[in-house]
């Protein structure tokens, strides 16, 4: 699903009133509905409603909101700042068809404002929407100090006031600390980012009828993944496959007091579905990989702590995954560099192979078109140099995949994948419970396993990070966020495949 920036949106909702059509009105009005559908669902008529409005037609969605849920027989106030800035023709329209039982203060004055908001009231918060130009200032500062100060909960209108959309919001500024944003049609890119993201709070999108013409037409590099993406991607395991059909891989990790992360990855890609899994260790590892993974064969190092070569025939792996526990030790160095010098099956880097490309400027001129990277944000910013934003942060992707044709998976709670084409996806599934050592171990098996059995990088780049927080979300269900480890991520993967296989 692409998302939209604040002017498509706008662009979208006059091509959707010139062409349904419809008038900007009864498409606010259609807006406010859907809206107070969602909410009526999740709060009874017990809960007051204080609705703050601002002056565009993100205050005139409030002001229908208002209406309907009194119509609905919620209690409802309105509140509205008044600043002396003219209001939109939807918003004044939308003012007069205010029922007159519904208290309507108007404020000027901080003062103006009550002492404080009962704490079981909910507050609707209509300030700005898309139409913010710049930071809030003054009185809307203000309010939006005294609203994040009150023990409401507090419902955004389509995007937590104070907070762009698309651009980075200057620290500091005066923004809503939104428990809930219900926001219209498509995810704004400022609830996928780190340093925004929090303000919507949980976010849910209401489709509101913008036009399929508009919206198929319009080009976007972002997008959100959905499950629908996968029917087309995820292929069916025909009856006459052996395993030789579903790909050898070979994943490269371990060292002394890591040999649990290239574990944890072997599980991963044979949970993924890869047909043969081969994993180099150090001599070390020998017996630990044997007894916990014994679906995978295990190729020793000449060493006995840490990694010192690769395999010498490569030919017969669909995919390498290198990266796992693999240490930073210089003989291993010096073995990814001369790995790097000869002709690789498709490769999926991570974790001490990315430290190690990071330091070296030769090796990752050196890396191999289509690999795929999986950096935290630390571990990304050593190769690329700091970003001073998040919207930088992107920037730095894009350069840097199509500078060296690869897939990057930048790994958070909404992880981004870039593209060599300049498209960036964001992943819609994962929790906080994720957050845990092992976790991108199992990421980097999922990626191999996919690979190896003959996945584009892009497409086992969406399905790797879709399944992987799947089973996130499905493990979390059973075992809760604060309990959860690694290893529940691959065991809860193949309810993960089967929910996206069915949905
Ligand atoms: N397209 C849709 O999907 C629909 C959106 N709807 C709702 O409409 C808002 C967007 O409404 P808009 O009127 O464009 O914008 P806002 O309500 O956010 O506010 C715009 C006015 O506020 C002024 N402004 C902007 N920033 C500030 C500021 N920091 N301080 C004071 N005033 C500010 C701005 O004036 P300018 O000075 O910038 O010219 C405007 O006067 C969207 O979010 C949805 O909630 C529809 O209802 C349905 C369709
Ligand atoms: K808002």
């Amino acid at each position: 699903m692409k998302i939209l920036t604040a002017a498509q949106t706008r662009a979208a909702d006059a091509f959707t009133i010139a062409q349904e059509p419809i008038s900007s009105l009864d498409l606010m009005e259609r807006a406010s509905w859907a809206l107070v559908q969602w909410l009526k669902q999740r709060y009874s008529a017990a809960v007051p409603v204080f609705v703050f409005c601002g002056p565009g037609n993100n205050g005139g969605d409030g002001l229908a909101a208002a209406r309907l849920l009194h119509q609905d027989g919620y209690d409802v106030q309105v509140f509205l700042i008044e600043t002396g800035q003219s209001a939109s023709a939807d918003f004044t329209q939308n003012l007069q068809r205010l029922p007159s039982a519904i208290a309507v203060n108007r404020l000027q004055r901080l003062e103006d404002l009550p002492p404080g908001l009962p704490p079981q009231a909910l507050v609707l918060d209509g300030l700005f929407g898309s139409g913010l130009s710049r930071p809030l200032e003054g009185l809307y500062a203000q309010v939006v100090t005294y609203l994040n100060q009150q023990p409401a909960t507090i419902l955004s209108i389509d995007i937590p006031s104070g907070l762009f959309a698309d651009a980075p919001t200057p620290s500091g500024s005066a923004v809503i600390q939104a428990d809930v944003t219900l926001t219209f049609e498509r995810p704004k890119l400022a609830f996928l980012m780190p340093h925004s993201g929090g303000y919507a709070g949980e976010w849910h999108v209401l489709p509101i009828g913008l036009h399929e013409d508009f919206l198929n037409q319009v080009e976007s590099p972002y997008q959100v993944l959905l499950p629908e993406a996968f029917q087309t991607i995820l292929r069916p395991r025909s009856k006459f496959s052996h395993k030789g059909t579903f790909g050898h891989a070979l994943l490269v990790g371990g060292s002394y007091g890591k040999m649990g992360a290239i574990t944890m990855s072997a599980h991963a890609a044979l949970r993924a579905g890869v047909g043969l899994l081969t994993v180099q260790v150090p001599q070390s590892g020998y017996s630990i990989l044997q007894t916990t993974v014994p679906e995978a064969m295990v190729l020793t190092d000449d060493h006995e702590r840490h990694l010192s070569q690769f395999p010498e025939d490569l030919t017969k792996y669909q995919c390498l995954g290198i990266g796992p526990g693999f240490g930073q030790a210089e003989d291993t160095r010096l073995a990814l560099e001369s790995l790097f010098r000869q002709k690789l099956p498709p490769l999926v880097l991570d974790a001490d192979a990315l430290n190690l490309l990071a330091a070296d400027r030769l090796l990752r001129q050196q890396l191999p078109p289509d690999s795929i990277l999986t950096p935290h944000p630390k571990e990304f910013e050593r190769l690329t140099g700091p970003a001073s934003d998040d919207f930088h942060r992107l920037q730095l992707l894009q350069n840097f995949c199509s500078e060296h044709a690869c897939y990057v998976i930048l790994k958070g709670a909404h992880s981004c994948i870039g593209t060599p084409s300049g498209e960036f996806y964001f992943n819609t599934t994962g929790n906080p419970g994720m957050a845990t050592g092992g976790s991108g171990d199992v990421l980097t098996g999922i990626l191999t396993g996919l690979r190896a059995q003959g996945y584009s990088p892009l497409e086992a780049c969406q399905l790797g990070v879709y399944l992987h927080g799947l089973a996130g979300d499905l493990a979390a269900e059973a075992v809760g966020e604060d309990s959860l480890i690694a290893s529940d991520l691959y065991n809860y993967l193949g309810a993960a495949f089967l929910q996206i296989r069915h949905s």
